[in-house]
């Protein structure tokens, strides 16, 4: 098998260049002038498949979980780790059924070369979108994540005739445990009762925190029966195990309003409808599941 790893320093030669649609100033600039990954590992697969023959195109960044994939894998492969002084940028694999040509390698080599830099701003812009994402307390997706997650579940639902049911959790008198431990402690409960939503429910990258001690969770394949076993599950555990809070075992107990996608029903009507049920559950005494009709 052909293999070429860890071609981390890669030579430039513009006499390479077969194709003069892929002259290196204007490969440069197609590569330069996007942000997106996926759309970056697009326009290089488009541009190199001009000048290599290849079956299969694969990118994979571990850290990241980022993947471009076109084609099957092959026997005879060409891979590359790619790095700039110790940062990994990921990995590309090109493969094809008979071996790759010492010029085709050559080629390959030259081109990557233009990959780096533009893969580099990708990696980090996303990075950046990423943790503008994230709740920086709990490392819950936050309500930014959530507002787009539920768009995309719903449209994701609606075409393939999916169920997809929504909860929304709020802990109780919550002010007045950070009255009564202080806002420290009070941070502490809601880091632990997110590790307690991750536990309960292993979708983690669908749970959010909405807002101070606000929580959603979006159950895709849910139909409104197992939503609300679901959140049956979250209240009773919650009530169950008590937190500890400054040394001394502290109740704390959640109100939950659940609704389920019906037909072409909006994201706010949906969320509208799980939000009428938690004010319903609030006002019928808390530490209860309740249901939008
Ligand atoms: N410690 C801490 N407290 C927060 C945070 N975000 C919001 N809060 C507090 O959460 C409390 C919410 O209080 P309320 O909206 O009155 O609700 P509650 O006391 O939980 O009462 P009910 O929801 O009606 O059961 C306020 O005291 C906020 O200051 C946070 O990040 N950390």
């Amino acid at each position: 098998m052909q293999n070429a790893l860890n071609q981390s320093i890669i030579s430039l030669d513009a006499n390479s260049f077969k194709d003069p649609k892929s002259h290196p100033l204007q490969l440069s600039f197609i590569l330069q002038s996007t942000l997106n990954l996926y759309e970056l590992m697009k326009r290089f697969h488009q541009e190199l498949k001009n000048l290599v023959n290849y079956q299969s195109f694969n990118y994979h960044h571990a850290e990241s979980k980022n993947k471009f994939e076109v084609g099957k894998l092959q026997y005879y492969q060409a891979r590359y780790q790619l790095k700039i002084e110790n940062t990994s940028l990921g990995e590309i694999v090109l493969s094809k059924n008979i071996a790759f040509t010492q010029e085709e390698i050559h080629t390959l080599e030259n081109i990557l070369v233009f990959l780096l830099m533009p893969l580099r701003n990708a990696l980090a812009y996303e990075h950046a979108i990423r943790l503008s994402m994230i709740d920086p307390l709990t490392h819950l997706c936050n309500r930014q994540a959530f507002d787009m997650t539920l768009q995309r579940e719903i449209e994701f639902a609606k075409r393939h005739q999916n169920n997809l049911s929504l909860l929304i959790v709020d802990i109780d008198f919550f002010k007045q445990i950070n009255d009564t431990y202080g806002h420290q402690a009070g941070d502490l409960v809601l880091v632990e009762f997110a590790e307690r939503l991750r536990q309960i429910h292993r979708q983690s990258d669908m749970i959010f925190r909405y807002g101070g001690e606000e929580f959603t969770l979006i159950l895709a394949h849910t139909e409104h029966k197992g939503a609300v076993q679901v959140a049956e599950r979250i209240c009773q555990k919650t009530a169950e195990i008590p937190f500890i809070i400054k040394q001394r075992n502290v109740t704390i107990t959640v109100s939950i309003g659940v609704s389920t996608h019906q037909g072409a029903e909006s994201n706010q009507k949906l969320f509208s409808r799980a939000d009428i049920a938690l004010y319903t559950a609030k006002a019928a005494g808390r530490n209860q599941v309740k249901c939008s009709n």
